[in-house]
Parts: structure tokens; sequence; C-alpha cells
């Protein structure tokens, strides 16, 4: 550990080595999240057929003309046409179907009069809605009032008015959100292939370590950053497989990774990676892989963040993060490396959180470690309407230990390397954590 990295050194290690995942053939909800890696046509045109976009009555614009309340339209209702129909009465002259939202026009109807605009066949004045059929079956036969005419086409969604057969619905290297996975339903798509989530093992490391839930005993504090590890995972797009807390051995910690290896995509691991006698972590990943890879540990001018390990390990070569104990380095390094490695593995042009500038505002100025960068935990307001920079303000202090203040925060206040002071009011960089 003689060497000291930057931030963007060890970053780009990390990139270099990790590759996206394999597509796989997925079921659209298990796609979600994922990038897409072919491009998707649209089989058949949407909608598939000319429907009906109002509750109405099918009509011929031609018997409809002139049509008022005083003077109504008066034509022979010859059926019902439901959503889902596949029989359609054909409307003759002087004849209307009446018709719901999302059923196919029925041959010789022309427009939709929608059923406001009539007199539902009730032989009165202009109705709200149609009677629900099972307390009036009748009210598909018998005779309609229109009040008003329609020129052709009026509340009819013409087939292939959404996309047509043929287009691209969707190219590769798109993100399935929710509106894509349902433009993949609509076209009639079951599955698609898709860089598959990384799946992320989190082992947290210190015999100190107890299970929230459980009794504390003397000298010994909860196991949080493997949950807040895992749920950072699983945030970032990862399947994420919490390992509970393993004691300072190396041979326990050794079985434990060797175990967890056939479910990873990605192991990260928390603590025991600085200059202790009890810093197995950094025992066994140095030696663990020995021939074909292994984890290298280095010092960061960082803080908090300061002692870092990467490699690649076992068979597949699993890409291994192994990040200091320190609750506030554990997830300050998490969201600068692993998240970014998570992304990678997806496949995501953009594997960085967005960062915006703001303006400081503190009552002391802030200080700075000379040559080391570091992400102070801030709370950030975006810019109010007509202002172009949000304002920042520190929540606790530097110290890696501080996990309630950084549960208040939703930025991370960037400090380049070189910056030693910072006064209220001066310009920041940070990063925004959701
Ligand atoms: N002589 C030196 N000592 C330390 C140095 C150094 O350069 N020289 N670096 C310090 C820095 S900076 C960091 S960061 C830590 C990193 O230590 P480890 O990665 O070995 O972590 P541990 O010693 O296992 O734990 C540190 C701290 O965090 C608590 N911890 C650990 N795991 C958890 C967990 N899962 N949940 C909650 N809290 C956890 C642990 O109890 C310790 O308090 O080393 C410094 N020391
Ligand atoms: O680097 Mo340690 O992460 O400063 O607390």
């Amino acid at each position: 550990m003689s060497e000291t990295w930057s931030v963007e050194e060890h970053l780009d290690d990390i990139l270099r080595s990790v590759r996206p995942l394999e597509p796989i053939e997925l079921q659209l909800l298990d796609a979600q999240g994922c990038v897409l890696v072919e491009d998707v046509p649209v089989p058949t045109s949407l909608p598939p057929f000319d429907n009906s976009s109002m509750d109405g009555y099918a009509v011929r614009t031609a018997d409809v003309e002139g049509a008022s309340e005083e003077f109504p339209a008066v034509l022979a209702v010859i059926g019902d046409v439901a959503a889902g129909s596949g029989d359609l009465p054909v409307v003759g002259p002087g004849q209307a179907a009446r018709i719901m939202t999302g059923a196919a026009m029925p041959p010789g109807a022309e427009a939709v009069v929608p059923v406001e605009w009539t007199d539902g066949g009730l032989g009165g004045g202009p109705v709200d809605s149609m009677n629900a059929r099972s307390a009036d079956p009748a009210g598909g036969a018998g005779e309609v009032r229109v009040h008003r005419p329609v020129p052709a086409g009026r509340h009819v969604r013409p087939r292939g008015s959404d996309v047509q057969a043929g287009a691209l619905a969707l190219s590769a290297g798109t993100v399935l959100g929710p509106p894509q996975v349902g433009l993949l339903a609509a076209i009639g798509r079951g599955s698609v292939r898709v860089r598959p989530r990384p799946r992320v093992v989190v082992l947290s490391t210190g015999s100190e370590l107890v299970p929230p839930g459980e009794q504390l005993g003397s000298g010994q504090i909860y196991d949080s950053n493997s949950f807040v590890l895992t749920s950072a995972a699983r945030d970032a797009g990862a399947i994420s497989y919490r390992v509970g807390a393993v004691a300072d051995d190396a041979d326990t910690l050794r079985a434990t990774i060797e175990d967890q290896l056939i479910r990873a995509d990605l192991i990260v691991t928390s603590g025991g990676v600085s200059v202790g006698a009890y810093d197995v972590v950094k025992e066994v990943l140095s030696k663990i892989d020995e021939g074909s890879g292994s984890v290298e540990f280095r010092r960061l001018a960082m803080q908090p963040g300061k002692p870092q390990g990467f490699g690649l390990i076992g068979p597949e070569r699993t890409p291994v993060l192994a990040l200091p104990g320190n609750p506030v380095s554990a997830y300050v390094s998490f969201e600068l490396f692993v998240r970014p490695a998570v992304r990678a593995l997806m496949g995501r042009a953009s594997v960085r959180r967005e960062t915006a500038r703001a303006r400081l505002e503190t009552e002391e100025p802030l200080t700075s470690p000379d040559g080391k960068r570091q992400f102070l935990r801030g709370s950030y307001l975006p810019p109010a309407a007509g202002e172009t920079h949000g304002a920042v303000r520190p929540v606790g202090g530097s110290g890696s230990h501080l996990i309630a203040a950084l549960a208040q925060a939703n930025v991370l206040i960037d400090v380049p390397e070189k910056t030693t002071l910072l006064a209220a009011g001066e310009e920041v960089t940070v990063v925004l954590l959701d």
C-alpha cells in the first residue's frame, strides 16, 4: 500500500475490468430496469383495428347531418358492439350500433356519437350514460335519437394511429422502465433479450457485529453496513444477497467467500481492510486466487474511504470490491465505486450519479485535508424558480462513524483534493443521492 490512488484512477481501474453481463431472455416483468439488447419491431399495428374512443353509437355521418336536440336524427339500433366483440353487425343507412370504448368499428359506420349526445334510446332528453346491461338487457335495440352531427372519423381511433407494423417499438440500449414494459406487452411481446440484473453478494466482517433485533453484548455493535450496502445494491438495480456478518477469522471468511462465488456477479465486503492485526479481509483476499488474479489493496487520496480493495477472483473472475468498515466510508465507497460497477455490469450507458453545482450554506468555514478528495454529507435544496443554483448545508461533521447525520443527507459535497477551506456562499459540486 505504498502508492496513493486518486478516486478517478481507482474507479477507472474498476470500470476497465468490469464487463457487461451476457444477455439473456427474460419475461417482461423480470426485465424491468434492464437494458434491452435487441431492436424490437412492431409486429402488428397499434391499435390493431379501427375502434371507438367513446361509449356511444356508431353511425353513418349522412344519417346525423343537421341533427339537433330539437330535430334529432332517429336511428334504428341494430345491436351492441362491446370491446372484445368478434361479430360485427353491418350498419346500414338509418341504422346505428351501440358501441363501447375500445370496441371495433362495425362495417358501414364512419363515426361515433357519444351517448351524451343522444337520448340513450330512452325517448327523453340527453342522457349522461348508458344503463348497465344487467339492468337494461334491451338497451342495444329499439331506436336512438341523436342530437348532434359528427364528421367522418370522429371518436374513432384508426388502426395504426399509435404505431405502425414494421416500425421500431424500442431500440437496443433502451432501459426498460414501466412505460417501455407496457409497450412491449401492448405489441404482444412476452419476453425480451436484456442484460440481466447483476447478483451482488454483500458480506460484512467483524467479530463485534450482531444482527439487528438481537441483544448486544459488551463491546458489540449492530451490523449496519451489510444492510446499507444490500439496500444500496438493490437501489442501483442489482439483485442483492446479504450474507450475515462473518467473524474476523481467515478460514471462515475464505470458506464463506468461496461458497458465495457460485451466486455472485459481484462481491462487496465491508471492514477488515485497514492496517490492524484483525483485518482479515485483506489477509484472505490478497491471497485467495494466486495465479488467476487476486484483490489488490490500495490507499486512496480520499476521505472517507481511504483503504480500498479491488480485484477479480474465482473461476469466473468475479469482481470483488472490499470497502472500509467505517459506516460512512462503506456507504460513500459504495456510491463512488460499487454503484458504477453495478451499472457497468447492467450495460448502462451512464454509470455515475448526477451532480449539480450548489451554493454552500454554513456558519463556520469548512476545512478539508490537503491532497484528499473529501466527500462531506449535505442537505441540498434544488434551485428555486428563476435561480441557477441550489443550496447545500453540511450535515454532521467529517467523522466516518456518523451514521445518524448520513441518514439526513441527500447529497455528498465533493471537495477537490487541493481545496482546504470553503467559506459560506462558495460554489461546490454535489453528488445527488436520489
Ligand atoms: N493505524 C491506522 N488505523 C486506521 C487507519 C489507518 O490508516 N491507520 N485507517 C482508518 C480508516 S480511514 C478507516 S476507513 C478504517 C477502515 O478499517 P477497516 O476497513 O479495517 O474496518 P474495521 O476495522 O473492520 O471497522 C472500522 C469501524 O467500522 C465499524 N464497522 C465495521 N463493520 C461494520 C458494520 N458492518 N456495521 C457497523 N459498523 C461497522 C467497526 O466497528 C469500526 O468501528 O480504519 C481506520 N483505522
Ligand atoms: O477513510 Mo476512512 O474511510 O477515512 O474513515
